[in-house]
């Protein structure tokens, strides 16, 4: 029986691709097999060596200590594009609602009283104050051109602005997918001093922190818009805030109010709803659970963060090892030494890396003793041995 631990809710119907006799989902175990979660903030949790492995009901992985467990020889999956087109929605409803001024005459209208007649009266002379502008062909620059931003440009294309777009390492099937009417800008100070409205679409990364600073939100057309449903940080809120003040900028975007940021009334704060919809939220649950099935029955690597995938059908008469190890010379060599040693037949071998990390799937023709196991364990370099009996 694999025990799962949830720390945060996860669809049911991606708990469903567990299948309760082997699969023992709860919130509270002490020695689980795997995680998985959404936003829980896991830095400051005690991991339990237990954990074979971690999945991110999600795209951003800043919330879990992914360097910790790689070292753990732990690998963190998440679900790539799985919510991509719920937070595209969201960065057009945001567009939308701070060019058209939505929120307020939102407001306005539900404030006014009377009859019919003195509302329509207090309509037609009130709704001067809220005359907002128009996104055609306004100029639109999105800085990262991933499964999000990459939709969000050629939504945006689509509704006639101009976009511009920045992602020095886009990806082969992202470009293919990007609409040949965005501008490819050539470098952030570029993009920013062309821009109406401003999307990022970036992981939370050493560098990618304050990327919308001061100086580029400067260099932007007067009463531009900056939307972030990527991360708190990727935006320097003082700069941003600074620049609502003084009407340099027309509103502010977020998926990720602050105490300081709510208070603004020319910001548009949302509780980290970007994800939010059933489609997403069944979406990545379904993907999660069925990568870490894989990986706790059979070894399989399917979107990990930072282990390279690594499939292989089963094969040989007997157990599957996988081994988590430094990518380091002679590994192999010395796994399948114990293992010959053992009198045990290599039937298939899979062995990939991915920068300082290697991963082996093996199997074998024979079952392995504990003191085998014992003695993979004990080679320098190895991170995490695993044995999976035939099925
Ligand atoms: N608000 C929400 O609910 C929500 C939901 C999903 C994702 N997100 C956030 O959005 C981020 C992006 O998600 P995604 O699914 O598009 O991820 P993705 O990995 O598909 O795309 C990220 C892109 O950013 C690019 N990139 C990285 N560093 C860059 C830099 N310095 N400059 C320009 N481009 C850079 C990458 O090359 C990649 O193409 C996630 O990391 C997460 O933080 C938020
Ligand atoms: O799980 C959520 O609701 C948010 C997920 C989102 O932040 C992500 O990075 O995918």
């Amino acid at each position: 029986m694999y025990k799962i631990l949830t720390l945060n809710n996860i669809s049911v119907k991606g708990l469903s691709r567990l299948p309760r006799e082997d699969y023992e989902i709860t919130s509270e175990a002490s020695h689980p097999d795997a995680i998985l979660l959404r936003s829980f903030k896991m830095h400051d949790m005690d991991i339990p060596e237990s954990v074979a492995a971690i999945g991110r009901a999600g795209a951003g992985v800043n919330n879990i200590p992914v360097d910790k467990m790689t070292q753990r020889g732990v690998p963190v999956f998440n679900a790539p594009g799985a919510n991509a087109n719920a937070v595209k929605e969201l960065v057009l409803a945001g567009l939308l609602l701070a060019s058209r001024n939505i929120y307020p005459a939102m407001k306005f209208a539900a404030s006014l009283e009377g009859t019919d007649a003195e509302i329509s009266a207090a309509v037609e002379s009130g709704k001067k104050n809220y005359v907002g502008c128009e996104l055609h062909s306004k100029t639109f620059g999105v800085i990262g051109l991933g499964a999000i931003g990459r939709r969000v440009a050629n939504a945006a294309s689509a509704l006639g602005m101009k976009v511009v777009g920045y992602d020095p390492q886009i990806s082969v099937e992202n470009a293919w997918r990007l609409s040949r009417n965005v501008e490819q800008a050539i470098n952030l100070d570029h993009l920013f001093s062309q821009c109406d409205a401003v999307s990022v679409h970036v992981p939370l990364l050493d560098v990618t922190k304050g990327l919308v600073n001061k100086s580029r939100i400067e260099s932007m057309n007067d009463g531009g818009i900056i939307v972030n449903l990527a991360r708190g940080g990727i935006c320097d809120d003082d700069a941003v805030l600074a620049a609502l003040d003084s009407g340099k900028l027309s509103a502010y975007v977020i998926d990720f109010p602050t105490a300081q940021l709510i208070k603004h009334p020319k910001v548009i704060s949302f509780p980290h709803l970007g994800a939010s919809t059933e489609e997403a939220e069944e979406n990545c649950a379904i993907m999660v659970a069925d990568q870490v099935r894989e990986f706790l029955e059979d070894g399989t690597v399917t979107n990990s963060v930072n282990f390279p995938e690594a499939t292989m059908p089963r094969g040989g008469t007997g157990c599957r090892v996988t081994i988590a190890n430094a990518n380091v010379p002679n590994m192999v060599g010395q796994i399948s030494t114990i293992l010959a040693n053992a009198g045990l037949n290599i039937a298939d071998l899979l062995n990939k890396s991915r920068g300082d990390l290697a991963y082996t799937i093996i199997d074998l023709d024979g079952n392995i003793e504990e003191a085998s196991l014992q003695a993979l364990r004990k080679i320098d370099g190895v991170l995490a041995v695993r044995h999976l009996p035939n099925k």
